[in-house]
């Protein structure tokens, strides 16, 4: 290991020592050809200046051919040095783990993780899991639980949630070149070949055994519907049930048939739901399916959410079909959302720093700070990491998801957004200036809107649209994308339930077409 460390000392040394010489040269050059041309003695006559022009031609020539050179040790230095702290990091993760002697599966997961990374750039790709042999890109980018793990520990009602793999994939890569690095470093080019939005496929690797019901408080509809799924996935699929505390009072109430049901009774067993349920069902709207979000705090199963709403935006399955639907889901492998959600903190001023005091707050769709019940315009000044943005004044303002894009913020102007594309939209409601149009940002960036020391009035925070905060001057709310998204069944995939939903849920673009016979283009 000691040599290893060496020679890359060595190899980064020689690169930046490389660079340092061709960025000399590079910068002799210039010098010369700058000297060169006052010197040169121009006469009205085309032959000098063909002489001229050729001569500046090869002198530029030569300063890219230079600049090339140069880029190409830079990057390989970069590369070099990565690779060089990536290796001092699994040895220090090595040592950790040795200290404690424990090294958890985890542990060992991180430092493949972090080992692949340094054999990423030339590690061939194996055609079987990659591209496949049917042509069709699938590559594992997540596994629910660390394999191997202490199962024992979780069973207490029912057992541990079974596991699972995330896929992507992608159909048509024709050249049968796959490339797995954002940046080529070898060539110096910057390829895109990966894209974030490719369809993700969940598939069980052993059935699922428990399923969560959210359902729609006051509907009979909703009501019925639950008990009549509950028997059938108890009966045909011997399927553990958990429903919300008020859900499971209702249903024993009504028949003691459904004393098998399981609940929790304090938010401490809420918190551990994740490590149990394999996957929710939700009956309702879209708000069904916010309110199952808001549940969980940390990691959430994947939804499968049927639409008993108006409008059903995240909630493709239809309940009239749901033994088709909910038998697909159990047994094959099915397309997923990764809907992202904000976390949310609210610092007051009066705290003495930005240590967080409450926990953080998740959204899926957004969080909205307007005026309230005040009748002054909101006054808020907004910040992305460290960089001023702008002083919103207006009824205030609306940090979205992509998911949230076809809620609120659409009302208030803001892009209609596919939901697998990383941003956060930042929408202004009713702004009083005529130039402040909506934003999305990158989904790495942290924002904060401050309600100046000196403003006149009050503002409010909410959280997709419920549980409203009040921020005095001096309070701040931060929001970043959260680590935990919301993963949601697709019916179809991604792309085409986006677009179903935008074609039936809003009518986008609806026109009637215009008659052919009329007057000719002339
Ligand atoms: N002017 C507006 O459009 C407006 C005002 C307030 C709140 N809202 C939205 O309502 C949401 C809360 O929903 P709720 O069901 O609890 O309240 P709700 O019952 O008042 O429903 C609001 C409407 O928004 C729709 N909706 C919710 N999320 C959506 C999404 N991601 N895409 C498209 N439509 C969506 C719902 O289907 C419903 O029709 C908030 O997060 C906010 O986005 C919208
Ligand atoms: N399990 C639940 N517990 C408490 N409140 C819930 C639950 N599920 C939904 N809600 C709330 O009930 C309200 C209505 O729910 P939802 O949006 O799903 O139905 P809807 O209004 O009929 O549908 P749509 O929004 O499509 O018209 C929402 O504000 C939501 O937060």
């Amino acid at each position: 290991m000691g040599d290893r460390r060496l020679v890359h000392d060595e190899r980064i040394n020689l690169s930046v020592a490389t660079s340092h010489q061709t960025l000399v040269s590079s910068m002799e050059l210039e010098r010369t050809a700058y000297a060169f041309l006052p010197q040169t003695p121009i006469e009205s006559n085309d032959a000098h200046l063909v002489e001229f022009s050729e001569a500046m031609g090869a002198v530029a020539k030569t300063l890219r051919q230079v600049a090339e050179g140069k880029a190409a040790a830079q990057a390989e230095a970069a590369e070099w040095k990565r690779k060089y702290e990536l290796e001092k990091a699994v040895k220090a993760h090595q040592h950790h783990s040795v200290i404690n002697a424990g090294c958890s599966n985890c542990d060992k997961d991180k430092l493949e993780h972090l080992a692949s990374q340094l054999t990423l750039e030339t590690a061939s790709v194996d055609p079987t899991s990659c591209c496949g042999s049917h042509g069709i890109c699938s590559h594992q980018i997540i596994q629910d639980e660390c394999p191997g793990t202490n199962k024992k520990s979780h069973d207490n009602i029912v057992g541990r949630k079974v596991p699972f793999r995330l896929s992507w994939g992608c159909n048509g890569d024709k050249n049968g070149q796959h490339k797995h690095d954002f940046v080529s470093f070898e060539k110096g080019d910057i390829t895109t070949a990966e894209r974030s939005n490719k369809q993700i496929l969940l598939k069980w690797e052993s059935p699922p055994q428990t399923v969560l019901f959210v359902t729609k408080p006051n509907s009979n509809s909703v009501h019925s519907l639950c008990a009549e799924m509950v028997r059938w996935l108890k009966e045909h699929n011997n399927i553990n049930i958990f429903v919300e505390p008020r859900v499971s009072k209702e249903l024993v109430a009504e028949d003691s048939y459904f004393n098998f049901i399981q609940t929790w009774d304090n938010d401490q067993e809420m918190k551990t739901l994740h490590t149990k349920v394999d996957l929710i069902v939700t009956l309702g709207g879209d708000g069904t399916v916010l309110w199952a979000a808001s549940l969980f705090k940390g990691p959430v199963p994947p939804v499968v959410a049927f639409s008993l709403g108006s409008l059903g935006f995240m909630t493709p399955f239809s309940s009239e079909l749901y033994r088709e639907c909910l038998s697909n889901v159990l047994k094959r492998p099915f397309g997923i959302t990764l809907r992202s959600r904000l976390q949310c903190h609210v610092i007051s001023h009066a705290a003495k720093n930005e240590v967080q005091t409450e926990e953080p707050i998740l959204v899926l769709n957004e969080v909205t700070i307007d005026r309230g019940m005040s009748s002054y315009l909101t006054y808020l000044e907004c910040y992305c990491d460290s960089s001023f943005v702008t002083r919103v004044q207006g009824d205030g303002l609306i940090i979205s998801t992509t998911s949230g894009s076809t809620a609120y913020s659409l009302a208030a102007g803001g892009s209609m957004v596919h939901p697998q594309v990383p941003g956060i939209l930042f929408t202004p409601i009713c702004p009083h200036s005529l130039s402040f149009r909506p934003l999305i940002l990158p989904e790495c960036v942290t924002l904060r809107v401050q309600v100046p020391i000196n403003s006149r009035g009050q503002a409010w925070a909410s959280f997709d649209g419920k549980g409203r905060k009040q921020l005095g001057p001096g309070d701040a709310l931060i929001c970043s994308v959260s680590p935990w998204p919301v993963p949601t069944a697709c019916l179809v995939d991604s792309t085409t339930d986006f677009l179903r939903s935008i074609h039936e849920g809003l009518h986008w673009n609806l026109r009637k077409s215009q008659s052919f016979d009329g007057p000719a283009a002339s």
